[in-house]
């Protein structure tokens, strides 16, 4: 279903061009307005997905009626009807904002291409504006305890510069949720993000991942395959479980945040690349230098700025809202009806150790939503939370 509306003062066009696209499709629905005003306040009462505007018009003309649509209505998509000699000021009317034009009198083909394209980009930009909002939803950060605001003030202040970051803090506590905000608000956000898990990668294979590897390098280099710095170009390298890596791989870690560039294994050119650096560890790396594990000259360079997010356990009191954040989340994903979390209940959440912090707690949350009743009480937390 797509709501079309056709503002002409030519009456026999306005009749042309409706009857032309209510006969396409029977599930467009269309409404006309013979003046400027009368369209606008039609647009006042319900949404369109596409305007059909003409440009010349006694009163409010079709410049003026773009205007408005664009600054009130700026997902909608607008196609100028153009009369003989202002085919000008239609090619105005697209950089100001309008989808296309048709001509007077209206070629069948054209203004059913135009009206079918112009409607698939107003569905594209409303499923992209959804998704948009469903992965602005996924890295939400819940909780306004102390610990947590701090992180966040932290996260406002270094996102837009081009400092490096050190993540620390245990196991699911949201490193990783910090690097993507970081990420987000910088200037680098238009650019990827890559995150390299240097925990998941053997040590024989991590200096061909970073930096990637050209074809016969070693035996199963069968092309040239591009390493993560350089996916990463103009972007955010995330190097997670950075406390993980080899030292060897730390060395050549090193050398490219020296020196900007990076040497493909098997290669002999090097390549400048642009990339703003952020490690997390859940590890205590002063204690690994003194254990000679890790590099003390690349602690430093990674740890410009270090910020600490807090455990689970530092930070209780956002359990509530953590509790219902995931409730939430949780009734969408599995089409379960939302449930009543009650005191007693959030009180035994409270009581917890959550070693496997936020993940752990989410899972929880997972499994009495899915075991308990439509109150989640206090018995069902001691009953099924550590199953
Ligand atoms: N403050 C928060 N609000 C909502 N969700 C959160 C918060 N912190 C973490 N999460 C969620 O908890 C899960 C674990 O977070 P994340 O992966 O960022 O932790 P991590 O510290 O990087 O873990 P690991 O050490 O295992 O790599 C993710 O699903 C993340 O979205």
């Amino acid at each position: 279903m797509a709501n079309i509306l056709i503002i002409e003062d030519e009456k026999a066009i306005r009749n042309v061009l409706r009857n032309i696209i209510a006969e396409e499709n029977n599930s467009f629905s269309v409404d006309d307005a013979e003046h400027g005003k009368a369209g606008l306040d039609l647009m006042a009462e319900k949404s369109y997905d596409l305007v059909l505007c003409d440009i010349k018009m006694p009163g409010m003309d079709g410049i003026e009626v773009l205007d408005k649509i664009m600054s009130l209505y700026p997902d909608t998509a607008v196609v100028m009807i153009s009369g003989h000699g202002d085919i000008e000021t239609a090619v105005d009317c697209i950089k100001k904002g309008a989808y296309d034009f048709i001509s007077k009198p209206p070629d069948l083909n054209r203004l059913l291409n135009t009206v079918r394209n112009a409607l698939d980009r107003t569905q594209l930009a409303t499923e992209v504006k959804v998704l948009k909002k469903k992965v602005s939803k996924k890295y939400e950060m819940i909780g306004d305890s102390g610990s947590l605001s701090e992180v966040k003030d932290m996260i406002e202040k270094v996102a837009p510069t081009e400092a490096r970051v050190l993540i620390m803090g245990p196991n699911g506590s949201g490193k990783e949720l910090v690097a993507h905000h970081l990420h987000e608000k910088s200037e680098r956000s238009k650019a990827p993000m890559i995150e390299v898990n240097c925990a998941a990668i053997p040590s024989e294979l991590i200096e061909s991942e970073l930096f990637g590897h050209k074809k016969g390098a070693f035996t199963s280099a069968v092309k040239d395959r591009k390493g993560k710095f350089e996916l990463a170009d103009g972007g955010t390298l995330f190097l997670d479980e950075i406390g993980d890596m080899s030292l060897s791989a730390q060395a050549k870690v090193l050398r490219a945040l020296q020196e900007s560039k990076i040497t493909p294994v098997g290669g002999d050119k090097e390549i400048k690349v642009n990339v703003r650096v952020l490690a997390a560890t859940n590890k205590d790396l002063q204690k690994e230098i003194a254990d000679g594990k890790f590099r003390e000259d690349l602690y430093h360079r990674l740890s410009v700025i270090v910020i600490r997010v807090p455990g689970l356990n530092d930070r209780k009191e956002d359990i509530p809202q953590l509790a219902e954040h995931f409730g939430e989340k949780i009734s969408e994903e599995q089409g379960i009806a939302p449930k009543k979390i009650n005191a007693d209940a959030i009180k035994a959440l409270q009581a917890f150790d959550w070693t496997g912090n936020i993940r752990e707690f989410r899972n929880v949350m997972e499994r009495l939503y899915i075991l308990c009743g439509p109150e989640i009480t206090g018995t069902d937390v001691e009953q099924y939370a550590r199953k």
